[in-house]
């Protein structure tokens, strides 16, 4: 078999908090494959973000490692990380904080292709609009500014964006949380079809697990920063050890939850839980 495109080996993330440190992620290990989704899921605070933070390293890890490709970033400086932070890219839960309103989708596609050292502007221009072809905005759409697009489309441009930079392995932090369910069902789409055409690699975060199961092989389940079930997708759904996953897999399993024919308050679960958590 071969080596994992990423392997997350005893993680921990503290933060200083009054009078000592807070332990966010507490010992959390998980690997994903070249053109692999892994999900990671759990209760609001349990350590999410914290880790897909720490992956594309906004967060500096307490300890532990963060292997892509067999490099430890957890370890390495700003300046070494450089060139390896394009092949990790991260999109956002809420495409227009994470969007410029001052620049075009063009210019936003862009601005990562003269980073890699794309000298031309033209030559720039010309792949941005490809890049915005490929996830499904019209030709049009290059020289507007985000307020212009649905939440939808700035979801597209902010995968544009990630996508500029060529990585082998894309985290979505709730990427498709803040749309309704019909538009997050065509992201969804999107992203399967990037994967499939490209063998991009995904960490998905997400509260639901009805989305979780359209796009993760395998999923992690995290609850106070450590993991506390893992396995294939259907492993943790066919017998989920914990309350907190059984409660994730009731919604998961409601067919009505699946594919945006319910609306969005009723797709996450973490409420859901409270009542079977300890
Ligand atoms: N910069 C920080 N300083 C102190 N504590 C933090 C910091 N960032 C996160 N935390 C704490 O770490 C814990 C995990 O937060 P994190 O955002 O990773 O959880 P999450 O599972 O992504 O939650 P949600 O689903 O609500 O986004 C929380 O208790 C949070 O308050």
């Amino acid at each position: 078999m071969s080596p994992a495109l990423l392997s997350v080996e005893d993680l921990v993330v503290e933060f200083p908090v009054p009078g000592g440190v807070f332990r966010a992620v507490d010992r959390v290990s998980f690997t994903v494959e070249h053109g692999g989704s892994v999900a990671i899921v759990g209760e609001s605070g349990s350590g999410k973000s914290t880790v897909a933070r720490s992956v594309v390293r906004l967060v500096r890890p307490t300890s532990g490692a963060i292997r892509l490709d067999g490099t430890d970033l957890a370890r390495l400086g700003e300046k070494q990380l450089r060139p390896l932070r394009r092949k990790v890219q991260m999109v956002f839960q809420d495409p227009y904080g994470s969007l410029d309103p001052h620049l075009s989708a063009e210019q936003i596609v862009a601005e990562p292709l003269r980073l890699a050292g794309v000298r031309s502007k033209r030559e720039r221009a010309r792949r941005a609009a490809e890049l915005l072809d490929r996830v499904g905005l019209p030709a049009d759409a290059r020289h507007r500014y985000p307020s212009e697009f649905s939440g939808g489309q700035r979801q597209r441009i902010g995968i544009a964006r990630a996508l500029a930079s060529s990585p082998q392995l894309l985290v979505l932090d709730e990427a498709t949380s803040a749309l309704d369910v019909s538009v997050q069902a065509q992201v969804l789409d999107l992203l399967r079809e990037l994967r499939a055409a490209t063998g991009l690699a995904y960490i998905f975060i997400s509260h639901n697990l009805g989305v979780v199961r359209e796009i993760s092989s395998r999923i992690v389940v995290l609850r106070h920063g450590k993991v506390v079930e893992a396995g294939t997708t259907d492993q943790v759904l066919s017998a989920p050890a914990q309350p907190y996953t059984r409660a994730l897999r009731r919604a998961a399993l409601d067919p009505t939850t699946i594919r945006g024919r319910k609306p969005r308050a009723s797709l996450t679960v973490p409420e859901a839980a409270e009542g079977v958590l300890p």
